[in-house]
């Protein structure tokens, strides 16, 4: 059997990643057509790549079906509530930063921060006689960001992508998303309030804490960790 590193499918986030690891001394590679998920290792025995979706590798860690997984902070704290139980950060890789943050429309001129979030949102349902919507797909890091600055007054619409369109598209009063350059904020028209910050989020390399090792898979563990940790 073999350690088994689940590594994002696609994108940036999988180029950087293969980067990283090629410059400690382990090639990963996509094997065969740009399109099929399977992948290659050189550089060190025993271990196998496995290509995932990056909002996949959070469970598939507390699974204990992979052993170590590169996924975004942010992608943890949200998908696994006991994170702390299940996986254990080994590195920060340096990419893939992003700031999960709450955003308004620029015209809400007198809404900044928080509290006037909070007064807001209980004038918004008092006028339209529903609540104030913000579309996301964080939905546990919202509700506990807002349980604890007092806010109540909000439905949370799920947005799986291209969530800023959302308060142009009328489906939502304001959002919360990942920010790099501010550039699809600022594209939008949405600002990001005072005090709206929730969580900043890098590419991170994870060792689960659940998955099984035998004896040969336990030296294949630790000689990987001694050249990443
Ligand atoms: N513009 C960005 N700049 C930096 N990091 C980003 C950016 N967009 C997303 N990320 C980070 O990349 C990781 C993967 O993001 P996301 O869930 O959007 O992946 P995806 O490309 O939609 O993949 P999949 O749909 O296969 O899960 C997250 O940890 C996220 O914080
Ligand atoms: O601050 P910026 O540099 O503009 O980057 C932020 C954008 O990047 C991500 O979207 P992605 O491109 O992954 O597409 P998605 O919205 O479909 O997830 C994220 O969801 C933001 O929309």
């Amino acid at each position: 059997m073999t350690i088994k590193l689940g590594v994002p499918s696609k994108g940036r986030l999988m180029e950087k990643t293969f980067e990283w690891f090629s410059a400690r001394g382990i090639q990963l590679a996509r094997a065969g057509s740009e399109r099929e998920y399977a992948g290659v290792v050189e550089g060190i025995d025993g271990v196998s790549l496995v290509l995932l979706s990056a909002g996949e590798i959070p469970r598939e860690l507390a699974a204990g079906r992979i052993h170590f997984g590169v996924t975004g902070t942010d992608l943890v704290h949200e998908k696994l509530p006991l994170w702390e139980q299940s996986v254990i950060s080994v590195a920060e890789l340096g990419f893939g930063h992003a700031d999960l943050i709450l955003a308004v429309p620029h015209v809400w001129t007198d809404v900044d921060t928080l509290h006037d979030l909070d007064a807001v949102a209980a004038a918004f349902r008092k006028v339209h006689g529903r609540r104030l919507r913000i579309a996301t797909k964080y939905h546990r890091l919202v509700r506990e960001f807002l349980r604890g600055a007092g806010v109540a007054d909000y439905a949370l619409v799920d947005s799986q992508g291209a969530t800023e369109g959302t308060v142009a598209n009328e489906t939502a009063e304001m959002i919360a998303d990942i920010t790099s350059t501010g550039e699809t904020l600022r594209a939008n028209h949405l600002k990001i309030l005072g005090d709206g910050m929730i969580l900043r989020s890098q590419a991170t390399l994870w060792k689960s804490r659940t998955a099984a090792v035998d004896a040969a898979e336990r030296q294949t563990l630790d000689a990987l960790l001694a050249r990443l940790g």
